[in-house]
Order: C-alpha cells, then sequence, then structure tokens
C-alpha cells in the first residue's frame, strides 16, 4: 500500500490492528462471568445498547438528510439498515433478562433473536454501501430502504415476540448459546469480514477515509460476532467483550458517516466559501448579495469601502436601514429584481466624492429555482465616462473647427469601400448628406476625369505605403453642374499585417477661389493688360523652350516681329483711346489667323510678336505674309469711322546655334527695320547664317502688282499653299499647351 494511503488510512488500521489484537488475547480468557448475577450487567448492558441505538438513529437521521447529496444513495441504504438494527437493538434491550417484560415474558433466547437480525440489517447496510453505485441521489429510492428496513423489523419482531416457538433455540440457560446460534454468528461474522473487504477494495479505489472506518467497523462487527458464537452466560466476558465491540463499530459507522456527510461536506463548504470570499474580494467591482426581502447576505471588499461601512453591519438589513439619506441608491435598491436589470447610479461615496456607477442586479435561484435574492454588481465609470466626454467635447470641437474652417471630413473603409462624408463634405459639393451614397464610388463619379492622374500619383503611393501622406488638387463636379477645385489630404490610420490600407481619412477644402486668384495672378503676370495677349516675360520664356526643342532637332520654328506703320500717326490724328482700339482690332484680326500652338504676344507699345512652331522658312514667310495682308485688308471699327492700317514684318529662324532668346530677336528687329525701312507693309525675312542679306518677301498690292485684285488672290494661294511644315506640330503644340501658351487667352 502506498504512504500516502497508508497515512490516510492509519487510524482505522490501528483502531481495527488493536481491536484484533485485543481479540485475540480474548481467545485465552476464561469464560468467566463478569457480573455475580446477571441483572448486575443490565446497567451496563442497557448503556452500551443506548449507545449504538443513538448512533444508529444519527447514522439513519444523517442518510436521511443526505440522501440528496453526491453519496446520499449509499448512506441512505446504510442509514435505513441501522434504523432497524437499532429498533431491533432496543427490542433486543428491552428483552433482555432481568427488564421488564416486553410484550412477552423476556428470555435470552428472545433477546439474540431480535439481536441476530439486528446485526443481518447491520451487514446488509455495510454490504449496500459497499455495493451501491456512486452518484447523486444513486441507488434505489430512499423511501425503499427505509420501508424495507421498518417492514423487516416489525415483521421480525412479531415472529419474536408472538411466534417464538417457529425459531430454533439458540440458547440453552446453564450451557450457552446453541450450535445453530455459533453457526449463525459465524456466518454473520464472515458476512461482515465480506463486508469490509469490499468497503476496504473501495475505500483504496477511491482513496476516501470514510470507507476505511466502515471496512474497520465491519471487521470490529465481524469479531464482536466471533465473541457473541462461544458465551456461555448472559453476563460473561465474552458477552461484555462482544457488546464492547459492537459499540466501537458503531462508534466508528458514526465517525465515518460524520465525516463523510458533515465534516468533509462542511470543510468542503468552508473552502468554497473562502475561494469565493477571495474572489469577490479581488473583483475591483462593488459586489453585494441581498436575500428576497432586500436584506443583505453580504459584500466584497470594494463595497465595503466605497460604502464606509463594515459588512457585519450590513447583514441583515436593508439598503434603507443603512443608507438612509443617501439616496438615489436607497431608491434603486428597495426591491429585489426578478430579472437582472442594468441602470446608472450616482453614489456619495464614503470619502465625500460623487461616483458614478453602472449596477446590475441579477437574481440568483436555488435547485428547484426558486428566487432566494439577488445579486448587484456595480461598476465605478466615474473616469471612464469623464475620458468619454472629453472624447467627446474633443471630437465636438474638432467637427466644428472643420464646418468654421470648411473643411469636409471624409473616412473611407478601404477593404469594403465602404465611406462616410460629413455634411460639410456634401455641402461643399451642393448635396445634402442623404443624398450622397456612403461609398468611395460617390467620390470617384465626381471626380473630373482630367484630374485622375494628379490623384493617383499621390494616394496610389500613400495607400502602397511607400510615400507618407496623400494630397492632391483636383476638381470635383458641383450638384449644379460646374466644377470646383479642392485640396484632398488623408492618412491612412489602420494597416493590415501585409501594410495594405485599410482605413484612410482625410479633407477636402474647396479652394475654387485660391485657384481663380491664381489664375488671374499667372494672368496678369504674363500677359498684357490691353490686347489680353502675353506680355513680352512670358514671350522670352517660350522661346528660350523653343529654341531648346529646336536646339534638340525636334522641329524648326520662325519669330516674327511685328510692328504697326505710322500708328502714331493715328494716335495723333484720332486720339489714344482710337490707337487702343487699333491694337485690339489687330490682336483679334492676327489670332484669328494662327494656329493653338502658335505663341502670340505684345512685347511693348505697338510692337507684337508671334512664335510659330513647326514650320521652315518658306511656311514662316507664307504665314507672315498673310497676316500682314490680312492686317492690311481689314479697317479698325473706330468713331469716326473705318480705319486702314498696316504693319510690318521682321521673321526669322530660330536657329540652334542662337545663344538666346536675344540673337533670334535681333535678327527679326533687323529685317523688321528693314521692312520698315524699305517703305513699310511688307514682310523681311532675316538671313540664318552671318553676313548673307535679308530677303524681302512680299511686296505691298500698291506696290508690287498693278492689280490689287489679282496680288490679293495670289497671296491668298500662297498662303493657303503653306509647306506641310505650317502645319499643326503635335509634339511642340503638345508642349505650348502644357505650358499654358496658346495664342488666345
Ligand atoms: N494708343 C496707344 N498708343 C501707344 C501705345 N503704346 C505706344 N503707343 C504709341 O505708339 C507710337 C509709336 O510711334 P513710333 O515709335 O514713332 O512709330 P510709328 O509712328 O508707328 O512709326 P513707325 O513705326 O516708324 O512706322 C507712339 O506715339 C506711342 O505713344 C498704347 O498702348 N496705346
Amino acid at each position: 500500500m502506498p504512504t500516502s494511503l497508508l497515512r490516510r488510512f492509519r487510524y482505522p488500521l490501528q483502531a481495527t490492528a488493536l481491536l484484533a489484537v485485543c481479540f485475540v488475547l480474548s481467545i485465552f480468557l476464561p469464560p468467566v462471568n463478569l457480573f455475580a448475577d446477571a441483572r448486575d450487567y443490565l446497567p451496563l448492558h442497557s448503556g452500551l445498547e443506548i449507545f449504538s441505538i443513538v448512533v444508529a438513529g444519527m447514522v439513519f437521521a444523517l442518510g436521511w438528510n443526505l440522501r440528496r447529496g453526491a453519496r446520499g444513495g449509499r448512506l441512505v441504504w446504510l442509514g435505513a439498515a441501522c434504523l432497524g438494527a437499532g429498533l431491533l437493538d432496543f427490542a433486543h434491550l428491552m428483552s433482555y433478562p432481568g427488564m421488564p417484560p416486553f410484550f412477552t415474558p423476556n428470555s435470552a433466547e428472545k433477546a439474540i433473536g431480535f439481536w441476530l437480525m439486528a446485526r443481518l440489517l447491520g451487514a446488509l447496510g455495510l454490504l449496500a454501501h459497499a455495493l451501491l453505485p456512486e452518484r447523486e441521489g444513486g441507488g434505489p429510492p430512499a423511501a425503499w430502504a427505509v420501508l424495507g428496513a421498518i417492514g423487516v423489523t416489525l415483521g421480525w419482531s412479531w415472529v419474536v415476540v408472538m411466534q417464538p416457538q417457529v425459531l430454533p433455540a439458540t440458547f440453552v440457560e446453564g450451557q450457552g448459546v446453541t450450535p445453530l446460534k455459533s453457526a449463525l454468528e459465524g456466518g454473520l461474522a464472515l458476512l461482515y469480514l465480506g463486508a469490509a473487504v469490499l468497503l476496504g477494495r473501495r475505500a483504496l479505489g477511491d482513496g476516501e477515509a470514510v470507507g476505511g472506518w466502515l471496512a474497520a467497523a465491519a471487521v470490529t462487527m465481524a469479531l464482536a460476532e466471533l465473541h457473541f458464537a462461544r458465551y456461555a452466560a448472559v453476563a460473561d466476558v465474552y458477552n461484555v467483550l462482544g457488546h464492547a465491540y459492537k459499540v466501537a463499530a458503531f462508534a466508528m459507522i458514526y465517525r465515518a458517516v460524520f465525516v463523510s456527510g458533515v465534516r468533509a461536506p462542511q470543510r468542503a463548504l468552508a473552502a468554497e466559501r473562502a475561494l469565493l470570499r477571495g474572489l469577490i474580494d479581488s473583483v475591483p467591482d462593488l459586489v453585494a448579495f441581498r436575500d428576497r426581502e432586500g436584506r443583505y447576505l453580504g459584500c466584497n471588499k470594494a463595497f465595503a469601502q466605497a460604502y464606509g461601512i463594515r459588512e457585519v453591519a450590513l447583514v441583515g438589513r436593508s439598503d434603507g436601514e443603512v443608507f438612509a439619506g443617501r439616496l438615489p441608491l436607497a431608491e434603486a435598491g428597495k426591491e429585489t429584481v426578478s430579472r437582472a436589470e442594468n441602470h446608472e447610479e450616482w453614489l456619495e461615496a464614503a470619502d465625500g466624492t460623487l461616483r458614478l456607477l453602472d449596477t446590475l442586479r441579477t437574481p440568483y435561484f436555488d435547485a428547484e429555482g426558486r428566487q432566494l435574492g439577488e445579486i448587484r454588481v456595480s461598476r465605478d465609470f466615474t473616469e471612464r465616462r469623464r475620458v468619454r466626454e472629453q472624447i467627446a467635447e474633443r471630437e465636438r470641437r474638432l467637427m466644428l473647427a472643420l464646418e468654421g474652417a470648411e473643411l469636409g471630413l471624409w473616412d473611407w473603409d478601404v477593404p469594403s469601400g465602404r465611406a462616410s462624408f460629413s455634411p460639410v463634405w456634401c455641402r461643399m459639393l451642393g448635396y445634402t448628406s442623404d443624398e450622397l451614397a456612403g461609398n468611395v464610388s460617390t467620390w470617384e463619379s465626381l471626380v473630373h476625369p482630367d484630374d485622375w492622374y494628379d490623384i493617383r500619383d499621390s494616394l496610389e503611393p500613400h495607400l502602397r505605403g511607400t510615400k507618407d501622406a496623400y494630397r492632391a488638387e483636383y476638381r470635383l463636379k458641383h450638384k449644379s453642374g460646374h466644377w470646383i477645385w479642392v485640396l484632398a489630404a488623408g492618412r491612412v490610420l489602420d494597416r493590415g499585417e501585409g501594410g495594405e490600407a485599410l482605413r484612410m481619412v482625410g479633407i477636402h477644402q474647396d479652394i475654387s477661389q485660391r485657384k481663380a486668384m491664381e489664375e488671374s495672378l499667372l494672368q496678369l503676370a504674363t500677359s498684357d493688360p490691353l490686347t489680353g495677349l502675353w506680355n513680352r516675360r512670358h514671350f522670352v520664356e517660350v522661346v528660350r523652350g523653343e529654341l531648346g526643342r529646336v536646339r534638340r532637332n525636334q522641329a524648326p520654328a520662325a519669330l516674327l516681329l511685328m510692328d504697326l506703320d505710322f500708328f502714331k500717326r493715328i494716335n495723333d490724328t484720332h486720339g489714344h483711346a482710337a490707337g487702343d482700339e487699333v491694337l485690339r482690332h489687330f490682336t483679334a484680326t492676327v489670332s484669328a489667323q494662327l494656329r493653338e500652338a502658335d505663341v502670340f504676344a505684345r512685347l511693348g507699345g505697338e510692337e507684337f510678336a508671334i512664335l510659330l512652331p513647326c514650320i521652315d522658312a518658306l511656311g514662316a514667310v507664307r504665314v507672315a505674309d498673310r497676316l500682314r495682308r490680312v492686317v492690311a485688308d481689314s479697317p479698325a471699327r473706330i468713331e469716326s469711322g473705318p480705319l486702314h492700317y498696316s504693319m510690318s514684318i521682321g521673321a526669322t529662324m530660330l536657329d540652334a546655334r542662337d545663344e538666346g532668346y536675344e540673337a533670334a530677336y535681333a535678327r527679326a528687329d533687323e529685317a523688321l527695320y528693314a521692312a520698315k525701312h524699305a517703305g513699310r507693309n511688307r514682310v523681311v525675312l532675316a538671313p540664318v547664317a552671318a553676313g548673307e542679306p535679308a530677303m524681302e518677301v512680299s511686296v505691298p498690292a500698291e506696290v508690287g502688282n498693278e492689280d490689287v485684285a489679282s496680288s490679293r488672290k495670289e497671296a491668298a494661294a500662297a498662303v493657303s499653299g503653306a509647306t506641310a511644315m505650317e502645319e499643326p506640330c503635335p509634339a511642340t503644340a503638345g508642349e505650348a499647351a502644357a505650358a499654358g501658351t496658346t495664342a488666345q487667352r
């Protein structure tokens, strides 16, 4: 047997060993009468019997009350057997020789009759305990056991008292017990030993001390039976020892049943209570229990501390008695709840602070479903609420700030495509919140198709995580159909494990005004206020850019320098305002003749310039001459009537060797001078190579051709037959357009 089991069963083992040794020693005792007169034995006999009767009654009471417990099934059968044995022992006591007649005259025979059946019931009870299954309420119904035991007891008593003649002799006065009685006692001893073996095995199996004590009791009863198998007189040493062993056996049964039925469960209960107490005291929430009438059964430390009350002062009292005047807690706690309920309540804590509690009141029930009371758990969320309010306040301020700044907020759940747009966002685009679906496609449908490049350029690297933030300026369509410029800025808030964007938030700001202002500032900085044409500064930039392309052998380009003839005279004759009108008329007339890629600028006064990209020298002079003719043929409308005027043009090709704009300008200027010098209203193409003479390529109709009409026809034909180089040139046109360098603004 392992040491741990030995230690657990040491007391039953020691007791059994001691009684066994005493039994062995008693074998050698002579069968002396301990009492001279059997009647002297009566008090001791009665005392010993009463002890076992009382123990039997207690075992029964315990077994009956624990019948629904974990071991109730087994204990109740043992208890019922003890009840029967106790009743029969009482009859045995009352039938003992020397006692007053018990229904019929008493005799040893009669007492033995009760005795033997009592012992048999006792042995059966122990066997039942050894064999019945261990489960809650296990075994046959408890009432059967009790009724069976009482039935056997009454039936047997009737036989012993009323029909003693049917029973064989068990005791002969002066001779002692008969062989039958010895055999029956021996059989009972064997039955008890068998029960002891079964109980012992079961005790070793489940390791419970209770089984050990019952096995010891069974062995002790077996030894008692052996004493009773050999006594010669009712007061001899064997009889007295037999009774003493029986008392010891009952004491062991009592000990076993007491341990398993009362002490062990009580200890387990105490341990459970300690665990429960530790548990509820470790909880920072305020926990209290109340019975159905609302009286407190207990509370945890947090509760006691918060309310500044000791648990003992709380128990047995109601809210009204304990917390009178500390409403609304008392109000909230008037009645116990029959369903779980949750509410918030303010507590004026013991330290005088006001605490906000979230209280959950839950009823609790017994095994039959009857409500026993309620458990109240309150969580102090004053701090959490304060933080929550602070966050809400900050959010409110942020929203106000965003609204004040007219910033529209958007929140995009990237994987699902769901999006939310703040009221300002919707208002910015002329919508109300419920007019726009909460989806990113809402935004996509409003983006200007030409602006996707700028958006993707910033958004995609940020979504991939290669750029810190997203920022773009683009146009969104307003509900009324026009486009508004917005500045978009945003950032990914959450990313997945692989770094993929999960959620992104940002703002949109309407920057239409700023864009318009930028546009007008740009216009102011680059255009001529009178004619709306590009100004000199911008033109110089454009020519420089074009020169770069010429150097890269991309396409030839020409520069035309134009100056109105005798403009001072117009001013002087018709006034400065008329001069201005002529300048505007000239601008419109020439602009109408140009391609989109051509860049037309006013360099100052009545001096104009045109950059003609993608054109060769022949094309350039044809265009120049066509312009000259168109201007000469289109009189300006001033107050005094139509006013004819003309211009002179100095043309030059941009040359890859030109160091800059100035070189090209100087050649064109020289050609212009030559045109003026030659009589005005003509075009002169400057030579590119040094030393070559300037080439006058056009002659005014009235000078070079008698037939003005035919000359004009030729000019028109010459213009319409311009070389392919005068056709739009995609590369240059694209770059010029991208740079905002169109002829007309
Ligand atoms: N109305 C008006 N006149 C201007 C403007 N800018 C310059 N002028 C005038 O343009 C005239 C230029 O005169 P000139 O440089 O002598 O040249 P021109 O009279 O055209 O003679 P040629 O160029 O030699 O044919 C001056 O009288 C300037 O005052 C302007 O913006 N509006």
